[in-house]
């Protein structure tokens, strides 16, 4: 993913648009962002940026008078969800201003969003203190940045309490609302927040690197019992389809765009033949007989013949088995030095997965060879 100098929010879209929205109020941080943008020319088309600052036109109709808006302090679990589906549109990752939660202020979200955009996320990483006295505090802390940056009227506190009430008026535009926090006592008062105006679901976790540590506080205003059902039949349907492993400990200047041309050559060197999308960070791979019969014979070579003898009949199961070999290589960039590389089979239901699998454990092993400092040991791959 693009780096962002010093904006403070991200949107993404999921397959259907593939965007991120990105809001600031600084000038220098958009200005930075359109800098870091503009240099990512792969990805610029799916980056927008907003300006959340006063003179930015309230664009949801509840903030488009001017006023705060109400806040339901009702739960919202009965009501009607929409599909899933038409959810994955757009996903924000957002947000910071010099905002005391019980005044008006710049938006955050409200006033960002526009009628009829829906988000799979947002993320914040809010100016933490309420002062720059505050911010020199803690000599453990890492504090480079500017007031702007980092100083607003009542802290991350108030910043978070404002998301929390664009939230609890925007409810189900986005799946997940989440921000960073840098006050481990600020987790439990947020938390006690979220649950007066009605979310469906809280989470939290912890970041440590080096001295610093984060805390990260996710909500949502969807139905449990919903999320529930639907992580559960897809990962039934996904148990041998979608397969991945984590590239560590990555060299400085290999990123998702060399692992993806390693893929690319890994494939057609062996005779298959790839499609290749560097903005969406894919390789569709179809693989060729050359390289099916190939991970067989390894297979028999190693004795392992009763795997052997299960991949043999899954090819006999298929009229042109050879051709159904189908599948796509995603390439995600997780922390610096850390991709996530996940492989999914076209067909879900193809009796080849057992072939997929030995041919994602391979491409495991190459990549591990290229790119990491440490040669990792190879480990099975992991259902997603
Ligand atoms: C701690 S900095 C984060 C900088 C950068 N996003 C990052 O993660 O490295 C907080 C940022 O929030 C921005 N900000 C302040 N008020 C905001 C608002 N109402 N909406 C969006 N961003 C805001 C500041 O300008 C500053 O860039």
């Amino acid at each position: 993913m693009i780096s962002l100098h010093c904006c403070n929010n991200v949107l993404s879209s999921m397959p259907s648009s593939y965007c991120f929205l990105v809001a600031d109020v600084t000038d220098v941080a958009l200005e930075w962002a359109e800098i870091n943008v503009k240099s990512n020319p792969h990805l610029s088309e799916l980056i927008e940026i907003r300006n959340s600052g006063p003179s930015h036109t309230p664009l949801k109709e509840e903030a488009s008078n001017g006023e705060t808006p109400t806040i339901e302090a009702k739960p919202n679990l009965g009501e009607t969800v929409e599909d899933p589906k038409s959810l994955v549109d757009k996903s924000l990752g957002i947000v910071c201003s010099d905002v005391k939660c019980d005044s008006p202020g710049p938006n955050v979200l409200l006033g960002v969003v526009k009628e009829n955009e829906y988000f799979d996320f947002c993320m914040c990483n809010p100016p933490f203190f309420d002062s720059m006295s505050e911010a020199g505090l803690n000599p453990k802390t890492a504090c480079g940045g500017t007031p702007e940056e980092m100083v607003c009227p009542g802290g991350e506190q108030a910043f978070i309490t404002h998301i929390i009430e664009d939230s609890a008026v925007l409810k189900q535009s986005f799946r997940w609302y989440t921000s960073m926090i840098g006050r481990k006592s600020n987790l439990k008062i947020l938390t006690s927040k979220l649950w007066e105006v009605g979310v469906s679901i809280v989470k939290t976790t912890e970041f440590v690197q080096g001295e610093t540590c984060r805390w990260g506080l996710a909500w949502s205003f969807m139905p449990p019992a919903k999320k529930i059902v639907a992580s559960y039949i897809a990962e039934k349907n996904n148990l041998k389809s979608n397969l991945s492993f984590m590239l560590e400990g990555l060299q400085r200047q290999f990123s998702a765009i060399h692992v993806l041309k390693s893929v690319e050559s890994y494939f057609l060197t062996s005779g298959g033949s790839c499609k290749t999308d560097l903005t969406l960070y894919v390789v569709d791979v179809t693989a060729s007989s050359e390289y099916c019969d190939a991970i067989q014979n390894d297979m028999a070579r190693n004795s392992d013949t009763r795997m052997s003898c299960r991949l043999a009949c899954n090819l006999s199961n298929v009229s042109n088995p050879l051709d159904e070999l189908r599948f796509r290589i995603s390439v995600f960039q997780q922390i610096p030095g850390t991709l996530l590389v996940r492989g999914s089979l076209q067909h879900k239901e193809s009796p080849l997965a057992g072939i997929f699998s030995l041919a994602f454990q391979k491409l495991e092993e190459v990549l591990k060879q290229e790119f990491c400092r440490e040669k990792m040991p190879i480990g099975p791959c992991h259902p997603t």
